[in-house]
């Protein structure tokens, strides 16, 4: 369900944040629209001898703090408007994690589960192909996203190797570790979401053997659950594309995470003793501590947000509440850690990886775990405390953040690159 347009409530949030901090309206006009957008079709020859053509799109938003960095999503319903949010939203997300990089995405219109495996190659190395001039490690990094992974990731990156007669892993991140990918890329995202409410716990009256719900079970959401049980909380509930289940006590992630392994649905846990079948508003109104949003964009609604019965809400997805639902949960004393703070442990693995390939020198696991823990801490205590001194909401703290420091690179380049579109 949509409340509105996905962009036009996006940068909404700006004009939210404005309200509460002096800032040149320059400032916001620049960040209304989008530098760059490229939308091609993408035709790959079938395994049948057909062909077929796929509409894709890469939008670089801003990148007035650096190149631009943001996923490859291959999906069903994307579009060019969602391409553009998302892009948006990761000009925010670098900025609030003080990473040198603007704002891009990308995203092919299709269901890759319908491709075999050589078709899918064919179309990623396709999709570099038609972008090798928008792409390169000065310019736009692209990553994984939504169905997209570290093996297309490393097709794209060899597509671009071919296409420019050399070696040039700093183009793309989430890459196998086998061709410059960085260790702790793949549970990232998940992990930097982790760090962040257990440095917040007390102050989000959170605590030992939570209740948890888990909605989305892939990348963000698998890696959320497993460390969550592991650290002994409670998963009393979780989703996929095509089911949902809870339990009481407890579901047994181990058991969710071989089903996913063997290309089954966590739906299909039910029956298994204590394992019931939810609808999907069943688990978004499950009572618990933290519910984690770990799908896609627009799930909290307007027709749904008044049923959360949830603490805190830790956005691993982007832009799963709606602005409307934001001022439910808000009016209903839940707390959301929004997207833009609560997901960037990726891109942040991501920023590690692509200095990693710059200077060809490989850090360890425990270099990456540390590194991005400090930064996760440091940038969710500066927006807690603008929430407490502003008496905001985090996601309106999370946007004053990044205003401030976009607002200072955008003066400093002056006029001339401000104007230049
Ligand atoms: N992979 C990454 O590094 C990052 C991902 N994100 C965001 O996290 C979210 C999930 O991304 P990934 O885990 O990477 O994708 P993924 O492709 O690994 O997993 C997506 C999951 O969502 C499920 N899903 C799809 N539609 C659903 C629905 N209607 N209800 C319930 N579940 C549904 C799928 O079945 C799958 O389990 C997206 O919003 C993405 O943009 C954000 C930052 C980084
Ligand atoms: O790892 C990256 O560069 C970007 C990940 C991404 O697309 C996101 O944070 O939404």
């Amino acid at each position: 369900m949509l409340d509105g347009d996905l962009l036009g409530g996006a940068l909404s949030r700006l004009d939210e944040a404005a309200r509460h901090i002096q800032i040149d309206p320059d400032v916001i006009e620049r960040l209304k629209y989008a530098r760059e957008m490229t939308k091609v079709a993408l035709m790959i020859r079938m395994d049948d001898g057909s062909r077929k053509s796929f509409l894709a799109w890469r939008c670089r938003y801003d990148d007035t703090r650096g190149p631009t960095k943001g996923g490859i999503r291959f999906h069903p319903d994307a579009t060019a408007e969602e391409v553009e949010t998302l892009a948006f939203w990761m000009t925010m997300k670098c900025a609030v994690m003080d990473l040198p990089y603007g704002g891009g995405k990308g995203a092919v219109k299709l269901d890759p589960r319908t491709l075999s495996k050589t078709e899918l190659e064919r179309l990623s190395r396709a999709y570099v192909q038609a972008f090798s001039k928008v792409i390169g490690p000065d310019r736009d990094i692209p990553a994984p996203d939504v169905y997209t992974n570290a093996m297309i990731m490393g097709w794209m990156a060899d597509e671009y190797a071919t296409i420019r007669g050399e070696p040039s892993p700093a183009v793309i991140t989430g890459k196998p570790i086998a061709l410059g990918g960085s260790l702790g890329r793949n549970d990232a995202t998940a992990r930097g979401g982790y760090y962040l409410v257990d440095h917040l716990a007390k102050e989000l009256g959170l605590g030992a053997g939570m209740r948890a719900v888990v909605q989305g079970f892939g990348n963000a959401g698998q890696f959320m659950a497993e460390m969550l049980a592991a650290d002994g909380h409670r998963i009393v509930a979780v989703s996929d594309s095509r089911g949902a289940v809870a339990c009481e006590t407890g579901l047994d992630v181990a058991r969710l995470l071989a089903l996913k392994a063997e290309g089954k649905s966590v739906a299909d846990l039910a029956g298994t003793p204590g394992v019931r079948s939810i609808s999907d508003e069943e688990l978004i109104a499950t009572e618990c501590d933290l519910l984690v949003p770990a799908a896609l964009e627009d799930m909290i609604h307007v027709g749904n947000a008044g049923t959360v019965r949830a603490k805190v809400i830790l956005e691993l997805a982007n832009g799963p509440v709606t602005p409307e639902a934001d001022r439910i949960l808000d009016g209903r004393g839940v707390v959301v850690l929004p997207d833009i703070l609560a997901n960037a442990g990726g891109v942040t693995v991501s920023y590690f990886e692509w200095v990693q390939n710059r200077q060809g020198y490989y850090w360890t696991l425990e270099d990456i775990h540390a590194r991005l823990k400090a930064i996760m801490e440091r940038e969710g205590a500066q927006i807690w405390a603008i929430a407490q001194e502003k008496s905001v909401s985090p996601r309106t703290a999370a946007y004053i953040h990044a205003l401030g420091r976009l607002a200072k690179a955008i003066e400093a380049h002056g006029t001339q690159q401000f104007f230049a579109g």
